[in-house]
């Protein structure tokens, strides 16, 4: 856990972004009160890729907005490295790079001169502007007047341009929004690849497919708290299910159930799928009561359902604020 005490310990059990009970309220025009975050606890270790995956309106641009201080909390406690903000967010946002907003780069200088001012303005070496450039895949196109660039490489000059401060910590709210799918596969690349070399990564997206491939950890959030939140594998292990093929699928599926393992119909008359984490367990007591296995295999959960089971119950009974957009 992150101290307490002000002074930012970076050991690997610290948590490098905490907030607490934050909550934030808009006054809408016609006067009422939009609660966008409500009570969001949230807590991304250090190291690695951590998904913020929610969908279109479930509060994570405003929960990044209030982080990086450009939108103020109505209540609750955030903490980056350990250290409150907004409070000490002078301290600690020297290692802190983020992408929230569309940066503004020079559309007649080229890509690298446009890293070179920036990197100057921060007291940066020139050098600096070599390894980002070549961390986000853009050698060899750097010398290209930014203009001319696709909005892929857009989007990777504008991560190469939070490198320059060679940050610890880096946001990036839907990187890919508006990508087609080899700009999304570049940036999921250049992402993976910082994770791997050490910086911690707050992946915002709503896009399951791009937080499973990437991610290692993740927060799923519905309208504006928390739903769920682990290790991707953990997140995926709570629905490990099988698809059983017996030629008695209702006696098998009797005595699975008596046993404890919840079972629901299969795609055909001869097949259903049990809910477990022992299929040797299943092979056994359907073997003992002589029902013999013609098949038996794991269906892969993926996020992509386990979010929206989440969704989809977090939304019952509501008045809605929630929708699911479609990919952007
Ligand atoms: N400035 C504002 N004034 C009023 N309401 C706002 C404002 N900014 C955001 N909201 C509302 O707060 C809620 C959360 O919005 P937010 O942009 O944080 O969601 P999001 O998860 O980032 O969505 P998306 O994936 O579409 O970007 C929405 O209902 C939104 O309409």
């Amino acid at each position: 856990m992150s101290t307490t005490n002000g002074l930012a310990v970076d050991t690997g059990h610290d948590l490098v972004i905490e907030t607490t009970a934050l909550r934030k309220e808009f006054r809408t025009r016609k006067g009422q009160t939009r609660v966008a975050v409500q009570g969001l606890d949230l807590a991304v270790p250090a190291g690695g890729v951590h998904g913020f995956l929610g969908p279109n309106g479930s509060g994570k641009t405003t929960t990044i907005r209030m982080l990086l201080g450009l939108a103020r909390a109505t209540s609750g406690t955030m903490r980056l490295f350990g250290r409150p903000v907004p409070d000490e967010l002078p301290a600690v946002v020297g290692r802190v790079g983020a992408v929230v907003e569309s940066p503004k780069f020079s559309p007649n200088l080229t890509g690298r001169q446009n890293l070179l001012l920036l990197s100057r303005s921060i007291g940066a070496p020139d050098t600096r502007v070599d390894e980002a450039v070549e961390t986000v895949g853009l050698t060899g196109r750097d010398g290209d007047r930014f203009r001319s660039y696709s909005l892929g490489m857009k989007q990777r000059l504008a991560i190469a341009a939070t490198l320059l401060k060679d940050p610890a910590l880096l946001i990036l709210d839907e990187p890919t929004n508006g990508l087609d799918p080899a700009g999304i596969r570049e940036i999921r690349d250049t992402i993976r690849d910082l994770g791997e070399r050490g910086v911690t990564v707050l992946l915002s997206s709503h896009i399951l497919a791009e937080v499973q491939q990437v991610c290692t950890s993740a927060t799923i959030i519905g309208n504006g708290r928390l739903l769920a939140s682990g290790t991707v594998a953990d997140l995926l292990a709570g629905g490990a299910a099988y698809r059983v093929d017996v030629a008695a699928p209702d006696a098998a599926r009797r005595l699975l159930e008596a046993a404890g393992h919840p079972t629901s119909p299969g795609p055909d008359e001869r097949s259903f799928l049990v809910e477990t984490e022992e299929p040797a367990e299943v092979t056994r007591l359907l073997g003992e009561a002589g029902i013999w296995l013609e098949g038996l295999s794991a269906q892969r959960q993926d996020l992509e359902s386990y979010f929206l089971e989440l969704t989809a119950a977090d939304t019952l009974g509501q008045t809605g604020q929630t929708s699911m957009g479609g990919a952007a």
